[in-house]
């Protein structure tokens, strides 16, 4: 922390290496999860592509990760490793990782409740989940911080490096993650564990996002004092309100450094519906909440992973797929877009950025 002069390193700065989790369980993933493990390998081997992966995968799927990702012909190695799991979502179980400028990389491991608890989690337990940041910290010898009781998931926050936090009310103050905390001592925690000075709060994140409204679906940092947000110009869609609120926030705020932000639109795709028959074969269960067919999808460019000179963009066979990674190539002129479909990701929940976790260069 702060005190010890280690701070969160922008998604932009070097990576070691990016960490991914191996998907499984059949109640949250359709088709005995193998399209989704299709969709993670196509990621994971994109990734490859621009710096080393690790996946974490259990016991039972290790030989079946492992036949799969050995034998890749990438740039860049992939390590399969046994890490006991509830689900993938790598960004949000696995640590956040801190550096101090002088070669030192340490993790913080903030407390896991998958997304809620018991008052609107995803699915129960999520023990192994819990777990899984200090597991890694421990694969890569790290010193760890850990946040016993306070909720966080590394995809409710993005910074910019230099002291800017940028998060969302409907995530971090739902009374299912600290309803113990007020605003003021939640910011409090941030900064001190990343060592920032300034948080931005958008009042929400993305229409329909089960994870309360993750700012990685919703809106990131260009670089210090630039913000590109997800947006439609379609005012009778929900997303509307959301995207307007955001916009209006931001361009009436400055950042940790007194800079005016400057705000980047991003097209969301068409609303993204889930088909009756790709749920039918989710099984149902009492462990995990139901996927509900006919529901809108949290469908959003912005969930993209900047690696090393790459930026994995997940696609939906949308019109808007070309503009967003027209816009992304232009305001990331040093990473490579690349593009990788997202539908089997996001009937998970989620999408890349919420699969990925970037472990930085000390
Ligand atoms: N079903 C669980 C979905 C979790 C999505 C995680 C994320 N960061 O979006």
């Amino acid at each position: 922390p702060k005190q010890d002069g280690f701070s969160m390193p922008p998604e932009w700065a070097p990576h070691k290496q990016t960490w991914m989790i191996w998907p499984e369980r059949t109640d949250s993933w359709r088709l005995g999860a193998k399209p989704a493990q299709a969709a993670f390998v196509t990621v994971i081997k994109a990734i490859a592509g621009f710096e080393p992966v690790s996946v974490g995968v259990s016991a039972a799927q290790y030989a079946n990760a492992y036949a799969q990702l050995s034998t890749a012909e990438t740039k860049f190695p992939i390590r399969v490793v046994e890490i006991s799991n509830n689900d993938a979502w790598c960004r949000d179980t696995g640590p956040t990782f801190v550096t101090n400028g002088k070669g030192e990389v340490r993790g913080v491991d903030w407390t896991f409740n998958a997304w809620g608890g018991l008052n609107g989690g995803l699915y129960f337990p999520w023990d192994r989940d819990d777990q899984v940041a200090s597991k890694i910290l421990g694969i890569e010898q790290l010193p760890r911080y850990r946040t016993e009781g306070f909720v966080l998931e590394g995809g409710a926050i993005h910074v910019d490096g230099e002291g800017t936090l940028l998060t969302t009310a409907e995530c971090l103050l739902n009374t299912n993650r600290n309803p113990h905390l007020s605003r003021e001592e939640i910011e409090a925690m941030l900064r001190e564990h990343l060592a920032i000075e300034k948080v931005l709060w958008l009042e929400d994140g993305i229409f329909n996002d089960e994870t309360d409204g993750h700012v990685d679906n919703m809106a990131c940092f260009v670089k210090p004092g630039e913000v590109l947000l997800a947006w439609t110009d379609d005012e009778s869609d929900p997303q509307y309100a959301r995207s307007k609120a955001a916009l209006d926030y931001l361009e009436a705020s400055t950042d940790a450094k007194g800079r005016k932000i400057k705000v980047h639109k991003l097209p969301v795709p068409a609303p993204i519906i889930a088909k009756a028959e790709e749920y039918a074969s989710v099984d149902q269960s009492m462990a995990a909440i139901p996927r509900e067919a006919n529901a809108r999808l949290a469908g959003s460019y912005i969930n993209f992973y900047l690696c090393n000179g790459g930026l994995i963009l997940p696609t939906f066979d949308d019109p808007n797929d070309k503009v967003a990674a027209e816009v992304l190539q232009q305001l990331f002129p040093e990473h490579q877009v690349v593009t990788v479909p997202g539908r089997e990701i996001l009937l998970g929940g989620g999408n890349i950025h919420c699969i990925t976790q970037q472990q930085p260069l000390a």
